[in-house]
């Protein structure tokens, strides 16, 4: 029997207004699943909505109707504590890795950051370490493939692919269900992107982490997901199991999008 899903979203709706012009529909009815453990892919092109799917989840933003639940608990309109604990089970590796640390910290403090905000959360995979902060923060980099050297270090003296493991090591330090990948690999070296990918799938697999993981490089994608939604104009258009990407039957924008790998 399939297990029910981690994270549920239903009729999700999204309008921008504008200074000038008329309103942007960024969100239109979009209904989704993931189950514990999966990888649901989710490509669009710019402006297709992504973003503002993954802040509506991280309840950065609400939106102007439909629903959204983590385990069968109702994520709209969350609270204080209520809030709080959702936070903790939603977590998110974004972009730009350097506007994601705080400049002014030594790494090994940017990366206790989410535990310090949650003392009393002890994941399972910390346990021997999570008493001592340092060796904790050691422990973390060294998930991630880096070394005690890093721990000192500021974010201006790390490359772009070692900052975005720091981001990736904080995104996994509370255990979430469900990790949000948001664009993880689009502001690194083409050389360094296979290595983030095989890096996020090793700690999903070892972690038995759920991911959302967001991008408009289908290549990618089909790499990392088990099922794939495809987006267009704030739509869900299509959307498959990863290994039915190039099946005849795609709708017209997914052939368009996989184009270049048919
Ligand atoms: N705060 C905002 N105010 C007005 N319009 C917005 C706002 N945020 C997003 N939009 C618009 O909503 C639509 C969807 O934007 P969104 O950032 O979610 O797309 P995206 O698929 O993530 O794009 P990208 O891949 O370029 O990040 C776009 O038309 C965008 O211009």
């Amino acid at each position: 029997m399939e297990s029910s899903p981690l994270l549920t979203v239903n009729r999700l709706s999204k309008t921008y207004s504008t200074a000038k012009g008329a309103p942007v529909q960024a969100l239109q009815d979009v209904s989704f699943h993931i189950r514990k453990g999966e990888c649901l892919g989710l490509v669009g092109e710019s402006g297709s909505g992504k973003s503002t799917l993954s802040r509506l989840l991280l309840s950065l933003e609400r939106p102007d109707s439909g629903e959204m639940y983590v385990h069968g608990v109702p994520l709209n309109g969350l609270t204080g504590k209520a809030l709080r604990e959702t936070r903790k089970q939603v977590q998110v590796v974004f972009q730009d890795p350097h506007a994601a640390l705080n400049q002014r910290l030594p790494i090994w403090r940017s990366v206790l950051e989410p535990l310090d905000n949650y003392p009393d959360v002890t994941p399972p995979f910390l346990a021997d370490v999570r008493p001592n902060r340092r060796e904790t923060a050691a422990k973390l980099l060294e998930m991630v493939g880096l070394l005690p050297e890093h721990l000192d270090r500021y974010p201006h003296e790390l490359s772009g692919g070692q900052k975005q493991r720091v981001a990736i090591a904080r995104g996994i330090s509370l255990r979430p269900d469900l990790l949000i990948c948001d664009e993880p690999t689009s502001c690194l070296d083409v050389s360094l992107q296979a290595q983030m990918l095989r890096l996020l799938k090793r700690l999903q697999r070892q972690l038995g982490l759920s991911y959302l993981f967001i991008s408009h490089d289908i290549v990618s994608i089909r790499m990392m997901s088990d099922r794939i939604l495809v987006m267009q104009e704030g739509r869900i258009v299509d959307q498959f199991p990863s290994d039915q990407i190039l099946s005849e039957e795609r709708h017209l924008y997914t052939k368009q999008l996989t184009a270049a790998v048919r």
